[in-house]
């Protein structure tokens, strides 16, 4: 690299550092002809292991059995684990032509992994940040997904670059927060928070999940980390409190043998299913007023 080389980067890396210029955004994913989504919910976690795709999971199946028409994007490319729990592990994604047919629950939810592209299951997938958001992108411009009322979005775990492409580049209408009860004591949700008004995404509400235990016997709940700071926090950053979830073996067991959509018991998060509902209508109405403008 020649001086004027170097002076030029310098002086570029300035500029980002001290606020001049914006690093450059990706540009947003663009929809294929045979897919039209109405409505991208992203759900999100501070960090990793708290819930999420369980969350997402839940939602996916309260939607599906209102009778709306969903899909899911495992978009946690190296850790996914959507497949298993719905039923669909060991099996493949079709591809047609240049596009790839996303795999079908038993329940009719449409579905998109890492893990029906891979060989095998247990392949780990060790790519760098670039390639995983190219597969993230793939999932949704490549992929042939019909209409949905909803595509539920299981994102990377965390805040890091992954995180923020995805939602930089997808037209996400609003994410659902997870927490352990852990990352609520910590502020850890604060970071996803933050991420989500940074990326100008509406946060629909924070779910506390494995907040508390209930005793087999007589339905008592034992909250093990104390009692719950869901509100308090829900309230610190301005957010909704759209409910709890307790360590719930049988759930654990469901997803474990891809049962968990026929097995989920009715009224698990239900808040939570109304509130992804009724952003979508919202939308819809904003979106038909600027239409009729
Ligand atoms: N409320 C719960 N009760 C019992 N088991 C749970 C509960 N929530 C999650 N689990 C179990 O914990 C494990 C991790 O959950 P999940 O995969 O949903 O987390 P995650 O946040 O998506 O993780 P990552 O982002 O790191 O992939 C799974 O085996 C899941 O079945």
């Amino acid at each position: 690299m020649d001086q004027s080389e170097q002076d030029r980067l310098r002086q570029e890396v300035d500029e980002v550092l001290h606020g001049q210029k914006q690093p450059e955004a990706p540009t947003g994913f663009k929809q294929n002809d045979y897919s039209n989504i109405r409505h991208v919910i992203g759900v999100v976690s501070g960090k990793g292991g708290v819930g999420k795709s369980l969350v997402c999971g839940i939602l996916a199946v309260n939607l599906a059995r209102r009778g709306a028409r969903v899909g899911i994007l495992d978009a946690d490319i190296t850790g996914p684990s959507i497949p298993r729990m719905v039923g669909l592990a060991g099996e493949r994604a079709r591809g047609v032509d240049e596009l790839i047919v996303p795999n079908l629950t038993k329940g009719g939810i449409k579905v998109m992994s890492a893990n029906l592209v891979l060989e095998h299951e247990t392949d780990p997938v060790l790519w760098r940040g670039p390639v995983v958001a190219g597969a993230i992108k793939q999932f949704w411009e490549d992929c042939a997904w019909g209409e949905l009322d909803y595509l539920l979005v299981d994102m990377p775990p965390g805040t890091g670059d992954v995180a923020l492409t995805v939602f930089q580049s997808l037209p996400v209408d609003g994410v659902v927060i997870v927490s352990s009860p852990q990352d609520l004591v910590q502020m850890v949700v604060g970071k996803a928070v933050n991420m989500a008004n940074m990326m100008s995404v509406p946060v629909l509400g924070l779910v506390e999940n494995m907040a508390y235990v209930e005793c087999p016997h007589c339905g008592e709940k034992i909250y093990p980390y104390g009692p719950s700071r869901l509100e308090e926090t829900a309230k610190a950053f301005d957010v909704e409190a759209l409910g709890q979830l307790g360590i719930n073996p049988e759930l654990a067991a469901a997803c474990d043998a891809g049962t968990f959509e026929t097995g989920l018991p009715e009224g698990i998060l239900t808040e939570a299913t109304d509130v992804v509902v009724s952003t979508a209508e919202f939308m819809d109405a904003l979106r038909g007023q600027s239409q009729g403008a």
